[in-house]
């Protein structure tokens, strides 16, 4: 188990790094238009497991809503202080 700031410096070592075989290296080569369609993907995901599959299926996709947002984060050059500051 990982917090969200773990993943998050986790994400950035392996995109500075260009760390081979890592999806999120390739998903930041695939670029802005890509990953915000993984964002949109995994949010429909997560309405509808909220709505028809039970807690244990929407947590899963809430997951990887959270995932592939710190993807697009980092795509945009942002911090996790960027976001927090609007919090
Ligand atoms: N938490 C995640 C995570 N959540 C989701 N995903 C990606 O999101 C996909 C899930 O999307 P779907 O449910 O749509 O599954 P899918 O349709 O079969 O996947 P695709 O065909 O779209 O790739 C997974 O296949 C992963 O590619 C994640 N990929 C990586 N992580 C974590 O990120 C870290 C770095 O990962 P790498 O960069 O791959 O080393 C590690 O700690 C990983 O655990």
């Amino acid at each position: 188990m990982k917090t969200f700031e773990e993943l998050f410096a986790e994400l950035q070592a392996k995109a500075a790094a260009g760390t081979p075989g890592s999806g999120t290296v390739a998903a930041l080569d695939a670029g802005v238009h890509a990953i915000g369609k993984k964002v949109l993907e995994e949010a429909a995901e997560s309405w509808l497991a909220a709505e028809h599959e039970g807690p244990e299926r929407t947590a899963e996709e809430i997951s990887q809503l959270l995932y592939h947002t710190q993807v697009l984060m980092l795509a945009a050059g942002l911090e996790l202080k960027d976001v927090y500051r609007h919090l």
